[in-house]
C-alpha cells in the first residue's frame, strides 16, 4: 500500500456552517504523504465544504486544519501563498476559464506565482499537457472545443501546473463513459506514482475508491463515520456504508 504515516493534512474538530445551518460537526481526518485518499459521504453532506475548508476558501467556525504543518487560519498571507503553491486542485466539472485557450488556463496559476518568460511558461504547458495526455494541438483550442474527458486533462494540466505535492480532486471522474472514467483513475494513479503526490479525492465512483485510493475516509451527519482501507468500509456494520458498498451498485461494480 501507499502512503507513509507522515500527516500532509490533519484535520480536528472541524466545525463549517452557514447560517443557522453547521455542515460540519467536528470532523477529524488526517491525510498521509503519499497515499491516494478517497472522501466519500451522502449527497449534500459536505465534502466539497470540506475540500474548500482545507484550500482555506471557506472560513471553518473552530477546529484545527494543519497542511504541511502549517495551521490555516492563524499562518501569514505569505505563508499561505507558499502552502498554495504546494497544491493543485481539479474543481468539479474542470473550471477552466472559457474565455482563455487551454495553453492560457495552464499558465494562469504560473502568472500568479512565478516570475518566468513567456518561452518557459509555454514549454511548462506542453510538458503538463503530454504528462495529462493530451496532444499540443489541444493547446491553443478553447474549453468549448474540448470533449468531457479533454476538459478533466486540461483542468488536471492546469493543477500540476506549479509542480504540486499535494492534489485535491472534486469529483474527477464524474460526467465520464465508464472507459473514459477507469483511463482517468489509471492517468491519476500513475502520475501519483511517478511524481510522488499526495491525493485527496472527493468522489462518488465505486471503481475510484475500489481501485486507485489507498484509504477512504467517510462522512455522515458532519462527522467521519470511517477511515481506513476499502476492506474496512465492506466490513462496517453502519447503515450508510452498507448500503453504499454492499448495495446494487456495488455489487454490479464486482466491489461487494
Ligand atoms: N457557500 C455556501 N453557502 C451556503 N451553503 C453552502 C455553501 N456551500 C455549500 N453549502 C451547503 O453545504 C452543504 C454541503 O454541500 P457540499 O457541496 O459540500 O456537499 P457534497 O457532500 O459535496 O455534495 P455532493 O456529493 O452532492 O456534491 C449543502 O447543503 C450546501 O447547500
Amino acid at each position: 500500500m501507499r502512503g507513509s504515516n507522515e500527516t500532509v493534512i490533519r484535520v480536528r474538530g472541524l466545525e463549517v456552517g452557514f447560517g443557522e445551518t453547521l455542515v460540519l460537526k467536528g470532523v477529524d481526518l488526517d491525510v498521509w504523504r503519499g497515499e491516494i485518499l478517497g472522501f466519500v459521504g451522502t449527497s449534500g453532506g459536505g465534502k466539497s465544504v470540506l475540500m474548500r475548508t482545507i484550500l482555506g476558501l471557506l472560513p471553518k467556525r473552530s477546529g484545527l486544519v494543519e497542511v504541511c504543518g502549517i495551521e490555516l487560519g492563524s499562518c501569514s498571507r505569505a505563508q499561505h501563498r507558499r502552502l498554495e503553491q504546494r497544491w493543485g486542485v481539479l474543481f468539479q466539472n474542470g473550471a477552466l476559464f472559457s474565455s482563455l485557450t487551454v495553453k492560457q488556463n495552464i499558465q494562469v496559476p504560473i502568472r500568479e506565482y512565478l516570475k518566468v518568460s513567456q518561452q518557459l511558461m509555454d514549454e511548462i504547458a506542453f510538458a503538463k499537457l503530454e504528462m495529462v495526455g493530451l496532444s499540443v494541438d489541444a493547446a491553443d483550442k478553447f474549453p468549448s472545443e474540448l470533449s468531457g474527458g479533454m476538459v478533466k486533462r486540461a483542468a488536471l494540466a492546469r493543477a500540476l501546473a506549479l509542480d504540486p505535492d499535494i492534489l485535491f480532486l472534486d469529483e474527477p471522474t464524474s460526467g465520464l463513459d465508464p472507459i473514459r472514467a477507469t483511463e482517468f483513475d489509471e492517468l491519476i494513479t500513475t502520475l501519483q506514482r511517478t511524481l510522488g503526490l499526495t491525493v485527496f479525492m472527493v468522489t462518488h465512483d465505486l471503481d475510484s475508491l475500489h481501485d486507485s485510493c489507498d484509504r477512504i475516509a467517510a462522512l455522515a451527519d458532519g462527522r467521519i463515520i470511517a477511515e481506513g482501507p476499502i476492506e474496512t468500509m465492506l466490513a462496517s456494520e453502519h447503515p450508510w456504508l452498507k448500503a453504499y458498498f454492499r448495495g446494487k451498485r456495488a455489487r454490479a461494480a464486482g466491489i461487494a
